[in-house]
């Protein structure tokens, strides 16, 4: 079987998930869909019966009056159906396809919710195929339209070549072979345009890429103050322009294919034709079976391109599924224990052994043998110089990724036994490149325990211990203040507003902290936006937080982290040193240096100079 007909064959398969896709959301709208389809297809045929015997009977005397009255309210109201009917078929169809498409697009997103690690939403290729699974939110609806097109064509081919037989077999048989050829020709066209597809995917994903920065009002500062626009527009048209390559060539090859078809079938109606003429001039043909023969030429050759299109249709929107069954059945890239323990309270502590990490077999070694216990109740501090590993081994911790030997247990054991949900539920973590919500104030705290209860008392109390209950309590709407413009007025009761950066670190602390007790409360940096003074105060509030909890902090403020338990250090993804802040001090080695080398940062004001509050408390 060839590759082609392998991915027909699979498409195929989508079928019955399509037809699901349909029918459970609008199982009403479905079956009134397919009725006044049916009614639809029943009616150009009966037409054409009708306009028939009117015309013999009118044409050949004795003529009946009250039957030809008849006929003639019957083919009036065949008439005003064919008129009505589009309108309510059009009406049913956008209304299924909405509901389709709104159970589709849920699926899709629950899908990508259970890639639990970053992995795949770091390839490429899963990314393409996200992207073209996104433009499947109508191929189900499509492909019923399409499958309903292509019986009602069946039919009316049926109805019209059973007329069209009687009066000439062989213009019969010319016909539908003509329409074997055209079949082939749009199912190649077909596959040829969800190749194109997949193939221009990748240039869409970076056109929109550069399209949302030219847009985006936090990167628009860097690209206006760089006069950076220019240069992003020149990739986003040259993304374009390459998509418009993969495009025209698409468009050649239709035209060249839609023209032959046309052509050909131009040639067969005029042979009918001339053919018609002369039977008729030899009394072969009555003026009814003139009209009939003509009538039923149109009708077949019609009805065999809307159906052939509808085929065509059919196979593009299943291959376009195609990528959303794929995304839907893509495996977790984190193996899922079966069946998954709850994680227990922790009661011992965590504890790296001989951890090493690389993101990829064509990365290096981000840890390298990383031991480490982050004992209960304790704090531990992670320092280190840029790219050491330390965001690394939070990312670890979290259960983003596995590590690629080794492992991370959680008294005692390892942590992919557990249920992943249940592993994050036992932690909190302020994140180095935390989020920043264009929802409230409110909203931005509790999005951290959605599932836990929605009290305004805990998210303030959070807020307070984070420092940043005075700025938001008194905005405009208190917690209910939206803390974004994108989405409200510039002025009014709904105005919303701009935090500044420092302002936002508090709220991504507060949405740490609001987590009812966690296990382990990871902080990567969460104070580099701060202020001095800010800073000093929120370190000491935290200090009494994680006073009796088990903490990791990591900190590139050497200040910061002098009162934890244990202080470790990471250099090139290999702990170099562990201990207190004095007997590291003393130990004269890598947290010595780098300590030294701050503290007279802070020391080596010029005279004169307004120095700020020290960050090295002696
Ligand atoms: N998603 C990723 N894919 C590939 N490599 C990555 C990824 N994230 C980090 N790295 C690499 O892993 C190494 C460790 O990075 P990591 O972010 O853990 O360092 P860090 O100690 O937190 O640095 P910093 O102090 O600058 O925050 C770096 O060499 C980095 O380039």
């Amino acid at each position: 079987m060839t590759g082609a007909a392998n991915a027909e064959k699979a498409a195929l398969s989508h079928l019955p998930a399509v037809w699901g896709l349909v029918w459970r959301p609008a199982r009403w709208c479905v079956t009134a869909y397919v009725l006044t389809t049916a009614v639809g297809v029943v009616a150009p045929v009966a037409a054409a019966w009708l306009t028939k015997s009117i015309l013999d009977r009118v044409t050949q005397p004795p003529v009946a009056p009250s039957a030809v009255l008849g006929l003639a309210v019957g083919l009036a109201a065949t008439a005003a159906g064919t008129a009505v009917l589009p309108q309510l078929n059009r009406y049913l169809q956008a209304r299924l396809s909405r509901r389709s498409g709104l159970l589709v697009q849920d699926r899709l997103y629950a899908a990508v919710g259970r890639q639990q690690g970053l992995r795949n939403l770091e390839d490429p290729l899963f990314l393409d195929r996200l992207r073209m699974a996104q433009q499947a939110e109508n191929a189900p609806a499509l492909v019923l339209d399409s499958v309903l097109g292509l019986l009602g064509a069946v039919a009316i081919v049926v109805g019209f070549v059973a007329s069209l037989a009687v009066l000439s077999p062989a213009m019969t048989v010319l016909l539908l072979g003509s329409a074997v050829p055209a079949l082939i020709a749009q199912l190649w066209l077909a596959r040829g345009q969800a190749a194109a597809y997949w193939e221009i995917s990748p240039r869409h994903r970076r056109e929109m890429f550069y399209a949302t920065l030219l847009t985006d009002v936090q990167a628009t500062k860097e690209i206006r103050l760089f006069s950076a626009g220019g240069f992003l527009r020149s990739r986003m048209r040259a993304e374009r322009l390459a998509a418009h390559s993969v495009e025209d060539r698409l468009d050649r090859r239709t035209l060249v294919v839609h023209g032959g078809l046309a052509l050909t079938a131009a040639v067969v109606a005029g042979v009918g034709l001339l053919w018609a003429v002369r039977a008729a001039a030899d009394g072969r043909l009555s003026a009814g079976d003139v009209t009939m023969f003509i009538a039923s030429v149109a009708g077949v050759q019609a009805a065999l391109g809307r159906g052939i299109s509808d085929a065509a249709r059919v196979q593009q929107s299943l291959l376009l599924f195609a990528h959303h069954a794929a995304v839907q059945a893509h495996p977790s890239d984190l193996p899922r224990a079966v069946p998954g323990r709850a994680a227990p309270p922790l009661r011992r502590g965590i504890e790296l052994r001989d951890v090493w990490f690389r993101y990829g077999p064509e990365h290096p070694w981000a840890l390298r043998g990383v031991n480490l216990t982050i004992p209960c109740g304790g704090s531990v501090a992670l320092v280190g110089r840029n790219g050491s590993g330390k965001s690394t081994l939070v990312k670890l911790l979290c259960r983003f990724y596995d590590p690629t030997r080794g492992a991370v247990l959680w008294d005692g054991v390892d942590i992919r036994e557990f249920t992943i949900e249940d592993l994050r539920a036992r932690l909190s973590v302020v994140f180095q490149d935390y989020m920043n919500y264009d929802l409230s104030a409110e909203e931005n705290i509790a999005l951290a325990d959605v599932a836990g209860e929605q009290e305004s008392r805990r998210v303030q109390e959070a807020a307070d211990r984070a420092g940043i209950h005075h700025v938001l309590s008194r905005l405009p709407q208190g917690y209910s203040t939206q803390l974004t413009r994108i989405f409200t007025g510039e002025s009014g009761p709904d105005a919303g507003v701009v935090l500044s950066g420092g302002q936002w670190q508090r709220v991504a602390l507060a949405r740490a902290l609001v987590k009812g007790g966690p296990d382990l409360l990871i902080l990567d940096e969460p104070s580099s936006g701060l202020d001095p003074e800010a800073e000093q105060q929120i370190h000491t509030q935290l200090a009494r937080h994680r006073q009796g909890r088990t903490s990791l902090l990591v900190s590139h403020r050497l200040s910061a982290v002098r009162d934890a338990d244990r202080i470790v250090v990471l250099q090139d993804g290999v702990v170099v040193e562990t201990g207190h802040h004095d007997s590291l001090l003393a130990a004269g080695g890598v947290y010595s240096g780098l300590f030294t080398l701050q503290a007279r940062g802070y020391r080596e004001a010029r005279p004169g100079e307004d120095v700020h509050q020290p960050m090295v408390r002696r």
